[in-house]
């Protein structure tokens, strides 16, 4: 019989009281999880979740009818659990839920809502960060620690089956729902990144938009084995967050979004507070590597709640070789002599 995330929730939060409301506060997201995932079963025709609604939310994005539905849900856990500020991709500001909870929950209610409709793999992604006393009179401060404060961070993914990766800062652990069981059961006790990357993650289509730098390391990427890398690569995009990052949790590889020169993505898409910074707790947790190109994501200080960052994350090595790439334009000398030093910022 495997472990279930009850045991390891226990396990976790022994006799400590700070431990067990966090461990609590995982349980009521858990059980929202698998309302959500009922909802997407049997609730109504994908076409009418996957709607839009007019409606921007605080990032500009189209609400979709399943964006709205996530958050209401994750906003009830919330409120039944130690959780002091909700702070959601789908509210403009953070919502306070009582005086004296612990945490403060950063959360994407629905991540890869692009997907809704195409029945492909989408998820939630949450982050839970300690509250101080300065934070109770100013509650958005509490969404503007670093990542690396974070105590506990995740992601559902709702797919052919529904998976929760955990890390509570002591490695990164993969929970599928169970329906038979009646919860979640363990599937990986702790998931190690491969240190050398075979794939990578990228949405292709913005390739014009990039910086010189991206640019090069990309194309040195896809000229596979008669390139300077020496080696072939395989590219997956999912468009979901979420499926990406499991992927290379599972088989290791490096995923991308940069920022770009189109308007209002020179960080990219992806929101610091509550996508970036749980990403790369779980990634690093598991041995992987997370930054916006050059900084470690987790040492970034949030402007706000709705950040935005470039992101790169996986394989540790892959991960530095980007760096290198954007920060030092000898390394590019590192490919084979055969293919020469190539000025960085070529024609
Ligand atoms: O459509 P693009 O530009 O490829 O962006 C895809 C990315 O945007 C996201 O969908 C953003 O998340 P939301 O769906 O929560 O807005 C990520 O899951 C995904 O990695
Ligand atoms: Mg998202
Ligand atoms: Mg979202």
């Amino acid at each position: 019989m495997p472990s279930s995330l009850d045991a390891h929730l226990g396990s976790y939060a022994g006799a400590d009281p700070l431990r067990s409301k966090v461990a609590e506060t995982i349980r009521h997201l858990a059980s929202a999880a698998v309302k959500l995932r009922n909802t997407i079963i049997d609730g109504g025709t994908s076409d009418h979740l996957g709607q839009s609604r007019q409606v921007a939310n605080a990032g500009g994005d189209i609400q979709k009818e399943l964006d709205v539905v996530a958050d209401r849900l994750f906003f009830d856990a919330a409120k039944a659990s130690s959780v002091a500020f909700y702070g959601s991709e789908e509210q403009d500001l953070p919502v306070v839920l009582s005086k004296d909870g612990a945490f403060a929950l950063a959360i994407d209610p629905l991540d890869g809502s692009s997907n809704i409709e195409m029945n492909v793999s989408v998820g939630t992604i949450f982050s839970l960060l300690p509250v101080e006393e300065a934070h109770r009179t100013d509650p958005a401060s509490a969404f503007r620690q670093p990542g690396s404060k974070q105590i506990a961070a995740g992601f559902f993914v709702y797919g052919p089956q529904l998976q929760l990766v955990l890390s509570l800062g002591n490695g990164t652990h993969v929970f599928a729902f169970s329906p038979s069981f009646g919860g979640f059961v363990e599937l990986h006790a702790s998931m190690a990144v491969d240190e050398k990357a075979k794939e990578f993650a990228i949405n292709a289509s913005n390739h014009r938009h990039w910086d010189e730098a991206m640019r090069i390391y990309i194309d040195d990427l896809l000229a596979g084995a008669d390139g300077p890398r020496e080696r072939d690569f395989n590219m997956r995009w999912i468009a979901s967050l979420v499926a990406d990052c499991y992927r290379i949790l599972i088989r290791g590889g490096i995923f991308l979004y940069p920022g770009d020169g189109r308007q209002g993505y020179a960080k990219g898409r992806l929101r610091l507070v509550y996508e970036a910074n749980p990403i790369a707790f779980c990634v690093e947790h598991a041995g992987g590597s997370a930054t916006d190109g050059i900084t470690r994501i987790l040492d970034l200080v949030p402007e706000d709640l709705h950040a935005r960052t470039p992101l790169v994350f996986g394989s540790k090595r892959e991960v530095a070789r980007v760096t290198r790439y954007l920060t030092d334009p000898s390394a590019i000398g590192e490919r084979s002599p055969l293919f020469g030093k190539r000025s960085l910022f070529r024609a």
